[in-house]
Parts: C-alpha cells; sequence; structure tokens
C-alpha cells in the first residue's frame, strides 16, 4: 500500500467497531467514526482511541475511501439507502452478521466495490481470526487495503461469501461459547480457594495452551488422547462430556447462530 493514508468511515462505534478501531494501523488508515446519534459513546470512543468521530457522517462520505458499517444487520437497509444518494466508488464493507456482498450490491449503485469482513472481538488484542469475502467490483488496491486492515488485528482467510454465511457462527459467535466454558471452569476454580486473579490465571493459561496446541494441527481427539491417561482421571470427565454429547450440543448451538444470521437477507 501506499504511504498515503486512506479515510476510513466506520458508521457505528459499538463493540464491534472499537475492537477493530483498537487494532487497526492508524499509521496507514486515518479513521472517522460515527454512529446511531449516542453522543456519550463517540466521546469516549475519541478519547480512548484517539480518532476522529463525526455527527454528521453523511456529509463526510465524499472525503473517504472506505466507509465500515458496524452497526446491526437490521439498520443496514437504512444506511445503504442513505449512502447510495452520497456514494462514489468508495469501497463499502460490512462486518455484519447475514450481510454478505451480493446484499450490499444490490442495494447499492452498480458497480460499487463492496466486502465481507466477519471478525471477533480478539480484534482488540490483535488476535481475531477474521474472514473476508469480495464482491464483483473490488479491484487489486482495494483489496490491498482489505487485507491492510485486517492483517493488523490478526489473522484472516479469504474465502466465499457463502462460507461467511456459514462460518461467520464459528469464528464469529462461537468464542462466546468458548468465554462459557471458562466461566464455569473459574467458577468450579474458584470453589478450591484461589483468589479471582489466580482463578483467571489457572483458566486463561490453560485455554490458551490448548489453543497452542491446536495450531500444531494434531487431531483434536488425539490431543484429548494424550491428556487422557489410561484408566486416569481425564477419561472419567471425558465420558460425561460424550455421554451428555457435548458434540451434538455444539452442532445445535452454531445451527442456531446461523439461522438467526440467515433471517437478515
Ligand atoms: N460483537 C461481535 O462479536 C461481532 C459483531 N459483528 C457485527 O458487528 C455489528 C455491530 O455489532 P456490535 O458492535 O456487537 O453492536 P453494538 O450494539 O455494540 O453497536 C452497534 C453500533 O451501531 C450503531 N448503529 C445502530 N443503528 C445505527 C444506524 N441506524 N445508523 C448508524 N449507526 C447505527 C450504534 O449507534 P449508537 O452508538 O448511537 O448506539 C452502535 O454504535 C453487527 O452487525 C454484528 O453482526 C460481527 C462480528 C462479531
Ligand atoms: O451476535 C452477533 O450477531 C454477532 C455476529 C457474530 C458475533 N456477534
Amino acid at each position: 500500500m501506499s504511504n498515503n493514508k486512506k479515510h476510513v468511515l466506520f458508521i457505528g462505534a459499538g463493540r464491534m467497531a472499537q475492537a477493530l478501531i483498537k487494532g487497526i494501523n492508524k499509521n496507514e488508515f486515518s479513521i472517522l467514526v460515527g454512529n446511531n446519534g449516542n453522543e456519550d459513546r463517540l466521546r469516549e470512543v475519541k478519547e480512548t482511541f484517539e480518532v476522529e468521530t463525526t455527527n454528521h457522517w453523511s456529509q463526510e462520505i465524499h472525503k473517504m475511501d472506505i466507509i465500515i458499517l458496524a452497526m446491526p444487520p437490521e439498520s443496514h437497509d437504512d444506511i445503504l439507502a442513505k449512502l447510495s444518494k452520497d456514494i462514489s466508488g468508495q469501497l463499502v464493507i460490512t462486518v455484519a452478521a447475514g450481510i454478505g456482498p451480493t446484499y450490499l450490491e444490490s442495494r447499492l449503485p452498480k458497480g460499487t466495490p463492496v466486502s465481507w469482513v466477519m471478525p471477533n472481538t480478539a480484534a482488540k488484542l490483535c488476535k481475531s481470526m477474521t474472514l473476508y469475502a469480495l464482491g464483483q467490483n473490488v479491484n487489486q488496491e482495494q483489496q490491498g487495503w482489505i487485507e491492510a486492515l485486517i492483517y493488523d488485528i490478526g489473522e484472516f482467510e479469504k474465502v466465499t461469501e457463502q462460507q461467511i454465511h456459514e462460518l461467520t457462527a464459528v469464528t464469529g459467535s462461537a468464542p462466546a461459547f468458548i468465554y462459557r466454558v471458562a466461566e464455569a471452569l473459574e467458577k468450579i476454580t474458584l470453589e478450591s480457594g484461589v483468589n479471582k486473579d489466580q482463578a483467571r490465571k489457572l483458566v486463561a493459561n490453560m485455554i490458551a495452551g490448548s489453543a497452542e496446541m491446536l495450531k500444531t494441527n494434531a487431531a483434536p481427539a488425539e490431543l484429548a488422547d494424550e491428556v487422557a491417561t489410561p484408566g486416569g482421571s481425564t477419561a472419567a470427565g471425558l465420558e460425561i462430556l460424550d455421554t451428555n454429547h457435548l458434540d451434538r450440543l455444539m452442532i445445535d448451538a452454531i445451527e442456531a447462530c446461523r439461522q438467526k444470521a440467515m433471517r437478515q437477507e
């Protein structure tokens, strides 16, 4: 990418926008943030991340290279109709569940370059696993902008629109499932008399270590077997999880996320 900073407008200043804004490289991108009128939130975003904010984002469109839609899926129709009046070739990216390039292209002027980026909240620690898909009108330079945006927030993969529809539940939503598991483990850890900091240290490092083991590409079943000493204690716990069909529970939870996201179309 050239040394000229690209101008990025965020429409939406909530949790996902903030996670992205925190991670994005400010030497490459100049960030302006608008929202739905919550001025306290804009003030907080400005102070925390040292970015510019606006109460009138529609007046700023002409100065922008990239517009990132970081608001709820159900707000998209209205915002895309407003954007359509002022837009002139800017790259439009949405991070919303269920809103793919096909949806964006059908509501924006013909030829508008669009992309779907699906990050997760770990973007704020530059540890997001981000998926992205391109619309039909994105050129190589714009694809470079997208990759430069998400390069600094963690790992990324280019996939198809359909794959993001299916995998948002895995990379976007399932972190919440892991946090539920962590919550249960922390609770039980505290019962052993350690303090909260110790409980967090134990559980977080256990999960982080397990994630590192997964990154070696060993099969999850093999890794579980390695932990479960034959005739030992872990096997007793695994039997409870298996008997209660943890895998089926996970599949049901992923499917529920998918069904809900699909209702946006
Ligand atoms: N949270 C997550 O882990 C992930 C979220 N996403 C996607 O990110 C998007 C935002 O989610 P999240 O950050 O969690 O939601 P939040 O509720 O935290 O934030 C929503 C933001 O959108 C703004 N907004 C709502 N309606 C409008 C509108 N009509 N015009 C302009 N701004 C509007 C709100 O404005 P105001 O500040 O004025 O209230 C707020 O800043 C969703 O589409 C979601 O699918 C994707 C991946 C992961
Ligand atoms: O809960 C949601 O709808 C968003 C999409 C993926 C993660 N959070």
